[in-house]
């Protein structure tokens, strides 16, 4: 399937749906290749004027040429959702980012088993995400190639060779942004009650997150060692570490994540196939 001929249907036209869908269109694929489902009018709208696509109300046979069927809604309504899309879709390829559900419920519902469950992040906005994938065994390695080519623009992807593993990404870089987002708002507040002006806090705060990010993402040193040398004995950093090793905030964190992961393991019983 090449990208410049290829027909592709997004169910459901929100954040993640649009961030996939100006990731294509700055690749060149024309707003006339795509069918957006989205029963919201103003989320309609909005598709309308951004990317100049058509979105409709209900699905129906316009979606009957799409050969990508991209499942952009919440776990709550893909059931629903799929019920509605499956008699129109024909031998399509589907491409799921929804949290929690399992390929089996998509394949019981759309009737196809060429399914690749995905779990982007939101910094897929702006080109830095990142994307893990699952592939049924029906899906062939050019499907897998065609996924890989329409998630490029929203930034990096890998595969993941047991589908459980998604509930673990969901957990990590899939939820990741908004625990990243938490840390630069206690950041910025600590800066704020220290007596920094609140924006120019935050601004520190968000310039030290994709600062520190870069350096260990160009290091070949492991995050512990890039700590270490942020860390002088009886220093600020130290008293700073101590601190946080006083109150086990990582064992804490941790078991966030454990709840994130056991969350998204939740959302596949509970809107999963029946
Ligand atoms: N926001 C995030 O950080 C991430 C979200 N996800 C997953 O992406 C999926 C979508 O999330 P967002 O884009 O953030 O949500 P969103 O709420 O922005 O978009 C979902 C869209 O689906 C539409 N919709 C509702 N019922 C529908 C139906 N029956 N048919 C078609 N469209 C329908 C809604 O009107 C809405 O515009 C979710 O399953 C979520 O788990 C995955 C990774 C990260
Ligand atoms: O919070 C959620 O359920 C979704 C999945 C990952 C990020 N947002």
């Amino acid at each position: 399937m090449d990208l410049h001929s290829i027909r592709i249907a997004f169910i459901g036209g929100g954040n993640m749906a649009s961030a996939i869908l100006g990731g294509l269109l700055r690749q060149g694929l024309a707003p006339s290749q795509v069918q957006v489902v989205e029963p919201f009018e103003e989320a309609r709208g909005r598709l309308a004027r951004e990317f100049g696509v058509t979105a409709h109300e209900q699905a129906g046979d316009f979606l009957a040429p799409a050969q990508l069927v991209v499942w952009a809604v919440k776990p709550q309504t893909f059931r629903a959702a799929a019920q509605a899309v499956a008699a129109h879709t024909h031998n399509a390829l589907h491409l799921s980012v929804a949290a929690g559900i399992r390929s089996d419920s998509i394949a019981h519902w759309t009737g196809s088993e060429r399914i690749v469950r995905s779990m982007p992040n939101t910094p897929a906005l702006v080109g830095r995400g990142m994307t893990a994938l699952f592939a049924r065994a029906a899906v062939s390695a050019a499907d897998r190639q065609l996924v890989e080519q329409v998630l490029a623009p929203t930034g990096a992807t890998l595969w993941v060779d047991a589908e459980q593993q998604l509930d673990a990404v969901t957990a990590l870089s899939g939820s990741g942004p908004a625990y990243v987002f938490y840390f630069i708002e206690a950041m910025a507040r600590a800066g704020a009650e220290m007596g920094l002006p609140p924006a120019k806090a935050l601004q520190l705060a968000i310039g030290t997150f994709a600062g520190a990010s870069e350096l260990a993402r160009a290091s070949s040193e492991p995050p512990a060692v890039l700590r270490e040398r942020v860390t002088s004995k009886g220093g600020t950093t130290y008293a700073a570490l101590t601190s946080l090793q006083q109150d086990a905030v990582a064992d804490r964190f941790v078991a966030a994540m454990h709840a994130a992961c056991r969350r998204a393991a939740e959302l596949g019983d509970e809107f999963g196939r029946d």
